[in-house]
């Protein structure tokens, strides 16, 4: 390379920043054009903001949680969406029996643990979905401390995380080693890996924290985009936690506070276009 070459050419970040931004458009794209069925077994509070997250990024989400109706629905479904945040006795086995039938049909799934270490129940039904091979599980910095440890912490937070994402990290890396799963953990940055390599996704606000349900929802387009290429779940996740990031903070400009931003952040995520993906989507290797 000659030194104009040199000159002329932008740093590796920023390289590294536009393939990222044109990965993200072409799944979004790709979601838009071939709106993936997700089956979404998620919690009571959730399944609003979840549904309507998937339908503004183009996917089709259906709540279908009876366990009579999963041999039918589950290996119909592009993929299947588990979230244990109202988890209760008579839906565990709806949600392990869809984890298997998804596995079965080679549709991907995803595993959300919300507050894992509420309870002992909630923490061993998680371990039982975990050894039911999860493609991707996503949780906030407390949950995957918990859930990668098999312990329970912070038990009296709730759904809430009372850790830093970057706290999680290593977390995250053994979890994703001993499950198999590609692991995302939220928050400030949100961090994606298999075990080995390492992502940042530096897109979204901080009042997200504010809206009740934003990682489930979030979690639900990880479900949506890794039906889009399931042999990539770890970049197909990291795209879907940064335009779900991206929409908040479009939508947080228009927004006076957590009720106006919710709508706002799915106006954005119906409305995002290939520009606005390539300059704004914030992804970078960590390691
Ligand atoms: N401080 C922050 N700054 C920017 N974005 C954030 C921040 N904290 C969380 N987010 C974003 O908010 C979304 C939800 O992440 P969070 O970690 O709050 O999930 P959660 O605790 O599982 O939420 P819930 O249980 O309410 O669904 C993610 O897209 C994440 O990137
Ligand atoms: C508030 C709440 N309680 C159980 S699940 C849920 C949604 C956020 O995870
Ligand atoms: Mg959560």
């Amino acid at each position: 390379m000659t030194m104009e070459q040199q000159q002329q050419s932008a740093p590796p970040e920023e390289e590294e920043e536009k393939k990222w931004g044109r990965r993200a458009w072409a799944l979004l794209s790709g979601v838009r054009s071939r709106s993936p069925l997700v089956q979404c077994i998620t919690n009571l509070v959730s399944m609003d903001l979840a549904a309507n997250a998937l339908l503004a990024a183009g996917a089709s989400p259906a709540m279908v949680h009876s366990l009579r109706e999963i041999p039918d629905f589950t290996p119909a479904a592009d993929a299947l969406y588990v979230n244990v945040g109202t988890l209760s006795e008579s839906w565990l086995p709806s949600m392990s029996a869809a984890a298997s039938a998804a596995a079965s049909a080679s549709r991907p799934w995803v595993l959300d643990p919300v507050a894992v270490s509420a309870s002992t129940f909630r923490m061993e039904a998680c371990l039982s979905l975990v050894a039911l091979k999860p493609d991707v599980i996503r949780g906030n910095a407390s949950e995957v401390m918990a859930l990668s440890s098999a312990t329970r912490i912070d038990s009296t937070k709730g759904v809430d995380s009372s850790h830093e994402s970057i706290n999680a990290i290593e977390a995250a890396k053994s979890l994703a080693l001993a499950s198999g799963a590609v692991v995302a953990v939220s928050g400030a940055v949100d961090y994606i890996t298999d075990g080995h390599l390492v992502v940042g996704v530096h897109n979204g606000v901080a009042m997200l924290q504010k809206i009740t349900a934003t990682g489930c929802a979030v979690t639900a387009l990880i479900a949506a985009f890794v039906a889009m290429e399931p042999s990539s779940a770890l970049e197909a996740t990291a795209c879907a936690l940064s335009i779900f990031g991206l929409a908040a903070e479009i939508g947080m400009d228009l927004a006076k506070g957590p009720a106006s931003l919710r709508m706002h952040m799915i106006d954005s995520l119906h409305a995002l276009d290939e520009q606005t993906v390539a300059s704004l989507v914030r992804i970078a290797d960590v390691c």
